[in-house]
C-alpha cells in the first residue's frame, strides 16, 4: 500500500463530523465516488471507540473493493493503529502532528510498508519543509487554506490570529518539499482548480463531504473538480 499511496482525494472524519450518519456510510459514499485515502480522526472518541471507527471504515473500504488502493490512516494515535491491526483491522498507517508520537517511532512500529503522514510545522513552514528529516515521512499535511470551524486551533499564531496559507505559499512549499503535500482546511470544490495549479498532490476535507446533504454527490463533485484541475495543468 505504501508504494501505491494516493493522497489526491483525502477524507478525514470521525463520529463528531458525520451529522448523525455512520462513519462507515460516509466512508462508503466517498470511496465509491473516487476518494483515495481515509483518515479516522476524533478528538472525542476513546481508544476503543476509535478502534471501532477504524473497523467500520475498513469494512466500508473493503465493501467498495478498495482495500488495496485506498489507504486507511488513524490521526494522532499510533497505539490505536497498532491495536486495531492486532484485532485484524486493515489499518495502513497514521497521520501525526508535531506534538504526537515522533515519526521515527511510528515507522519502527508500523514497519516499512506502513504509511506515516506528518503535519508540517505551522511556524516557519517553508524552512521546516525544506530541512525536516523526511526519511520516515510519506507526505506532509499543510493548512489551513481557509479558517475552519472543524479545527479552530489550526494556523494560530502567537497572538491567536488564524494565519491561512496562500496559494503562492503552497506553491513554494510544494516546490521545496521532498515529499508530496496534501492541503486542507476549509477546502471546498471551488478551491480545487486553483489548488491544482500549485502542484499539491491532493486535497483533504472533513466538512465538504461529511456535512453535505448528500455526501456521495459532494464527494463525486470534489473528485471530478480535482481531476479537471489536474487535466488542465501543464
Ligand atoms: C492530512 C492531514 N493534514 C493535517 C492534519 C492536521 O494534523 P494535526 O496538526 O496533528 O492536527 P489534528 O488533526 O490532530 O487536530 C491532519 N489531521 N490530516
Ligand atoms: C484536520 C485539519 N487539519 C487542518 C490543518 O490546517 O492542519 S484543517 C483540518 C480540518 C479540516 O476540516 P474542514 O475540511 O471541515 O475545514
Ligand atoms: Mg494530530
Amino acid at each position: 500500500m505504501r508504494g501505491k499511496l494516493d493522497i489526491s482525494a483525502y477524507l478525514v472524519l470521525g463520529p463528531e463530523n458525520v451529522a448523525g450518519r455512520s462513519v462507515g456510510d460516509v466512508v462508503a459514499a466517498a470511496v465509491s465516488e473516487g476518494f483515495t485515502c481515509i483518515q479516522v480522526r476524533s478528538k472525542v472518541c476513546s481508544a476503543r471507540e476509535l478502534m471501532a471507527c477504524a473497523d467500520e471504515a475498513a469494512r466500508s473500504i473493503a465493501r467498495c473493493g478498495a482495500s488495496e488502493s485506498v489507504a486507511l490512516l488513524i490521526d494522532d494515535r499510533l497505539d490505536v493503529a497498532l491495536a486495531a491491526r492486532e484485532a485484524g483491522v486493515k489499518v495502513d498507517g497514521v497521520h501525526v502532528g508535531q506534538s504526537d508520537i515522533p515519526v521515527e517511532v511510528c515507522r519502527r512500529f508500523l514497519g516499512e510498508s506502513g504509511i506515516v503522514g506528518l503535519s508540517a510545522r505551522p511556524d516557519e513552514m517553508l524552512e521546516y519543509v525544506k530541512t525536516a528529516d523526511v526519511s520516515c515521512v510519506d507526505y506532509f499535511g499543510v493548512g489551513p487554506l481557509h479558517q475552519t470551524a472543524t479545527k479552530p486551533d489550526c494556523g494560530l499564531d502567537e497572538s491567536g490570529n488564524v494565519i491561512v496559507k496562500t496559494l503562492s505559499e503552497i506553491e513554494a512549499l510544494v516546490a521545496a518539499s521532498p515529499v508530496p503535500i496534501v492541503v486542507g482546511g476549509g477546502v471546498k470544490r471551488d478551491d480545487l482548480a486553483a489548488l491544482g495549479k500549485t502542484g499539491a498532490a491532493g486535497f483533504f476535507v472533513v466538512s465538504a463531504v461529511c456535512a453535505a446533504d448528500d455526501p456521495a454527490r459532494a464527494a463525486a463533485e470534489l473528485v471530478s473538480a480535482w481531476r479537471a484541475a489536474q487535466g488542465s495543468r501543464a
